[in-house]
């Protein structure tokens, strides 16, 4: 059993409680005579798994208590909740008997009539809402129907339909799905913390909602992310339920139309920044470290490029933290690329990489592209950065401009002449491989696509804005202005286009296909930091996914049918790396990863209640 939590076992009858209890209060006092003795810490072997022995006068704790779930408590408990599947005898012993109609079903059944009225629903939004009340009701059927539907249900819950759940998030809102830090929070960040109802977490998602999808500012809105993000932690890559917690950090917006709008959830102000706002951060970084240890991952996601990279410098030598739109998304494109090569022969550094977009995710990439390349040639990065190019909304990044250029960006001022237009660009620069990261949709025309095609036999384009309005451009685009010579990717899905009688299968280069089993094998391994290697490693795992049926279609990612299998691969060398690195603490190592892995994955299957 890898992962600990105290609700697994859904109903017990009150005398084992009983039971549990006075051993818990044996424990508690046995713990306390080795306190007095001086022979027991907190961090020396006492288990002080709700942080309470750890708090200090000032510091409040929460009185707990625990409950039996039975009866009309356990049809409403989403986390025990199994609807019509609960069994003759389980609704005998759990006092359900008359409150749930006779019919018996199956989880099985239950998938099919659900997933029967999910299609239904003809507006996306719809099925998004239906999905979130089906988490809000029973959790692990929830999760098994995203798991077997993964294809279908993954531009659901996620990319595209989210951006729209959290442009309309202050409507949807219903239950609270993760925790609100305001500034009015400023200074009782670990009470909040210790509001949310479970002790033992082991990934957060957190954003400040300022760059949400390719949809700009959306303040407290912006809380649809960490919660999808974290619905994907669980089905993609078997972190817990329980032990994924998505936190928004309000700190206001500077969207007005936000702030005109009386029905507005978050807080009315324009954005804190500065001083003010990385103090908040600060309190929120330790009240995490504080309340959950070492070893809590916090992926940022969605936060503006000024804050994100800052962020990132500045927690990634003293927390386990990871910003998915930098570090994820290169991840995920390196695969890709590496993938691409089996396609289009040749090694990373033969090509030329263009890019429109040169924030987080565009340099993120980029960095990592370099990384690669120098990693594999023994070739130094300030040399191998010399074939990428990045295009911003000013032009083409170059040395004239390196002084007005945000310190990010700096690394990628070539020396070449100012060019102002992406089309310029492509036709000086003649790159092979055209990525877009601009948040700005229909950004690559026809004359930019007809450009790169006609230098490259097999352009490869990478549209990866997200959601779908704001796509560089369409896979029906990227195929008809190439004349089918196109490799196609891009951040939101597009379905299959056939062009000139042949199929073409546009592949999804989503941080999705990272971040789940990423975190997955930080957690396994109970590492303490995230290195570059360790992306490297996801990535190479990622790209060893594709197999030759795959390439004979055109694909250069797995399907997403297999991503469970994925991420475990992705987990397993990613903990193999934190291992080698010295960054793992959950000792003795597994002597197989892939296994210990897969024996550690979430199922959503029933259980049987006692
Ligand atoms: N597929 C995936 O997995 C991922 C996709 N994304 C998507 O990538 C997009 C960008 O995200 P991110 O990098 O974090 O955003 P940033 O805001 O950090 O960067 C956006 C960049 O695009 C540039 N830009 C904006 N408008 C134009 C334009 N009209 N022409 C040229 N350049 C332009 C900006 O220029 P300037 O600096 O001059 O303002 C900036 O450099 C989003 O849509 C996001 O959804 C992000 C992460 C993962
Ligand atoms: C996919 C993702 O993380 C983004 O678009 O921001
Ligand atoms: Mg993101």
């Amino acid at each position: 059993m890898c992962v600990h939590r105290p609700h697994d076992v859904p109903s017990i009858v009150a005398s084992e409680i009983h039971i549990k209890l006075l051993n818990c209060k044996e424990k508690m006092d046995s713990t306390l005579e080795s306190m007095k003795d001086g022979e027991a810490t907190v961090g020396g072997g006492v288990e002080d798994v709700y942080g309470e022995d750890r708090a200090t006068e000032d510091q409040l704790v929460t009185p707990w208590t625990v409950s039996v779930a039975s009866g009309y408590t356990l049809l409403r408990d989403p986390r025990h909740n199994k609807g019509l599947a609960f069994t003759e005898r389980e609704r005998d012993s759990h006092y359900l008997r008359g409150l749930l109609p006779p019919a018996v079903s199956t989880q099985e059944l239950q998938e099919r009539k659900l997933m029967q009225s999910i299609r239904n629903y003809e507006v996306p939004l719809h099925k998004y809402v239906a999905m979130m009340e089906l988490e809000e009701r029973n959790e692990r059927l929830f999760y098994k129907l995203l798991i077997d539907n993964v294809e279908e249900l993954l531009p659901v819950v996620y990319t595209p339909t989210v951006g729209e759940a959290c442009q309309k998030y202050g409507s949807i809102f219903k239950r609270p799905q993760g925790l609100y830090i305001s500034m009015k929070e400023k200074g009782k960040i670990l009470e909040v913390l210790k509001n949310w109802p479970e002790r033992s977490i082991q990934v957060i998602v957190v954003t400040d909602g300022e760059r949400i999808l390719g949809l700009g500012d959306l303040g407290c809105q912006g809380m649809g992310i960490p919660v999808g993000k974290l619905a994907l932690y669980t089905a993609l890559g078997g972190v817990r339920p329980s032990a994924c917690l998505p936190i928004t950090i309000d700190v206001g917006t500077n969207n007005q139309k936000l702030l005109d709008d009386e029905f507005y959830i978050g807080l009315k102000q324009k954005r804190t920044t500065g001083k003010e706002y990385y103090d908040l951060l600060e309190e929120f970084m330790s009240a995490v470290k504080q309340n959950y240890g070492e070893k809590v991952l916090v992926q940022f996601e969605d936060f503006a490029n000024h804050n994100a990279f800052e962020l990132l410098a500045k927690y990634r030598n003293t927390h386990l933290v990871f910003n998915d739109d930098i570090q994820g998304t290169a991840s995920v494109v390196l695969a890709g690329l590496v993938a691409s090569l089996k396609l289009l022969g040749g090694s990373l550094a033969d090509h030329t990489f263009l890019f429109l977009g040169a924030g987080e995710a565009g340099t993120g990439i980029a960095e990592l592209i370099a990384l690669e390349i120098s990693t594999k040639t023994n070739i130094p990065v300030e040399e191998t950065r010399k074939k990428i190019w990045l295009v911003d909304s000013k032009g083409l990044i170059v040395s004239s401009r390196k002084e007005s250029l945000q310190h990010f960006k700096q690394p990628w001022a070539h020396e070449h002449e100012p060019l102002t237009t992406l089309l310029d660009a492509v036709k000086a620069i003649k790159p092979s491989v055209l990525i877009g990261t601009s948040g700005v949709g229909q950004t690559f025309t026809k004359d930019v696509i007809e450009a790169l095609a006609a230098v490259n036999e097999r352009p490869l384009i990478m549209a990866l804005s997200n959601p779908t309005s704001q796509a560089e451009c369409t896979a029906e685009q990227a195929y008809t202005w190439t004349k089918g010579k196109a490799i196609f990717s891009s951040g939101s899905p597009f379905d299959p286009y056939e062009y000139d009688g042949k199929l073409f299968i546009p592949g999804q280069a989503n941080n999705a296909y990272i971040f789940p089993g990423l975190g997955f094998g930080l957690v396994i391994s109970g590492a303490i930091r995230v290195h570059d290697e360790m992306l490297l490693a996801a990535s190479e795992a990622l790209a060893n996914q594709v197999t030759q049926e795959h390439y004979d279609k055109g694909m250069i990612y797995p399907p997403l049918t297999n991503i469970r299998k994925i991420s475990a691969n992705i987990a397993a060398k990613v903990a193999e790396k934190a291992y080698d690195l010295g960054l793992a603490t959950r000792l003795p190592r597994p002597t197989d990863l892939l296994k210990y892995a897969e024996s550690c994955m979430y199922t959503p299957n029933y259980r049987s209640y006692r």
